[in-house]
């Protein structure tokens, strides 16, 4: 671990100096395309924001389902499409290759001097410690100086090994680069040696069931399907909330469950994360909708904070009690939607005609 005195040095002589913060941009729908994939990458200029329908973050994908034979195509698709595209209020990411296989040193050094004034976030898959983020935070530094850029690219990490969850607060303090961590759950499953073969959500197998009834035994007993997932975001939250940095769920694989997916995302929304990934257009509108708080809950946070006053004591609002706790809720919600009607035309209307009755 580098001392308090070092950590916001430079890790490269002419490297941009780290941020101190990391700027809480709205991410609520991360959106992967594979740059290799002429179809879909042809679409992505069309998917740039100001929009309701945009997503807030574009990811050019090269790691897993990018074909082997593609991966070089997809670097230098990626390269094209971010020279060519003026990207305004949609923020630009990639996911880069993992750092034991043989495509990551190219990934990295083609992306940073290359488009590197055009990306905001690396995401870097299968993390297992801070030695990972160590060894990224430096040779972006190196790579940042040779490029001559002036604002540092921050780094994301997937949590999707059992070393990494082990791992979690020691990789979320690693660098001031991290930006945050998403949940990798599909090869998080694989390597806890869980017995799911899905990406993300459910498994109806995964339940509790109701107690018998002691004078009916042979009624049939309600089942209760419960969250996989419960345990590492909570955890991921928690280190993410310690250190200032972003918690995301990560992919649903079943496209075609909008339910299911809405309900997935909006867990991890009430348990903390700021956003998730949408691996296919229709998820996009799934995640800004849950991602944004509604319209109800920004009214009730409004009357809280206008019914607090100075944000101390305790006031009755319903028949419910309010206090500085509450009001502290309440203002982590107004805050988002602040940050989100800045870039959001459409959630600004709605916002802004929201009427606040005592
Ligand atoms: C599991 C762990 C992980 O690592 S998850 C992250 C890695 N996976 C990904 O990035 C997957 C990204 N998504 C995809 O590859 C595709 O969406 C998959 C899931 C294969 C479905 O594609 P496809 O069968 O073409 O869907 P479709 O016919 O419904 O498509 C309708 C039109 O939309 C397009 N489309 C599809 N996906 C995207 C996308 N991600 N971004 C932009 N455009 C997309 C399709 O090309 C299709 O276009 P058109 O209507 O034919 O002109
Ligand atoms: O990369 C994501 C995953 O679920 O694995
Ligand atoms: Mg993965």
């Amino acid at each position: 671990m580098r001392p308090a005195k070092d950590f916001f040095r430079p890790l490269a002589v002419g490297a941009p100096d780290p941020v101190h913060e990391v700027p809480a941009r709205p991410s609520r729908a991360i959106h992967f395309f594979d740059p290799s994939n002429e179809k879909m990458a042809s679409k992505i200029p069309d998917m740039v924001g100001p929009g309701s329908g945009a997503p807030d973050v574009l990811l050019g994908n090269l790691e897993d389902a990018v074909k082997a034979d593609n991966k070089e195509a997809a670097r230098a698709g990626l390269v094209r499409i971010a020279q060519a595209t003026d990207f305004g209020p949609t923020q630009l990411w990639t996911r880069i290759n993992a750092l034991d296989s043989p495509w990551v040193l190219d990934d990295l050094t083609t992306l940073v001097t290359e488009i590197g004034d055009k990306l905001d976030v690396i995401m870097v898959p299968k993390v297992q410690g801070a030695e990972d983020i160590h060894y990224v935070d430096r040779l972006l530094a190196q790579l940042e100086a040779k490029a001559g850029l002036e604002r540092p690219i921050l780094v994301h990490a997937i949590l999707e090994t059992a070393r990494g969850v082990a791992n979690i607060e020691e990789i979320c303090g690693a660098s001031p680069r991290m930006q945050g961590l998403s949940l990798g759950p599909a090869d998080l499953a694989a390597d806890r040696r869980m017995k799911t073969t899905r990406v993300g959500g459910g498994h109806p197998g995964y339940l509790v069931r109701q107690d018998p009834d002691p004078q009916q035994p042979d009624k049939q007993r309600q089942t209760y399907q419960q969250d996989l997932w419960h345990y590492t975001i909570a955890r991921m939250v928690d280190a993410c909330a310690m250190h200032g940095v972003y918690p995301y769920y990560g992919p649903f694989g079943d496209i075609a469950d909008e339910t299911a997916c809405e309900d997935q995302f909006r867990n991890a929304f009430l348990l903390g994360c700021v956003g998730t990934w949408s691996l296919h257009p229709k998820q996009i509108a799934i995640a800004n909708r849950v991602f944004s708080p509604s319209v109800e809950d920004i009214r009730h946070a409004r009357r809280v904070v206008a019914a607090m006053g100075d944000g101390t004591g305790a006031v009755m609002l319903d028949g419910k009690m309010e206090d500085d706790a509450s009001l502290k809720q309440c203002l982590v919600m107004v805050e988002l939607a602040e940050q989100l009607a800045a870039i959001d035309p459409e959630l600004r209307k709605q916002y802004d005609a929201i009427e606040v009755d005592r």
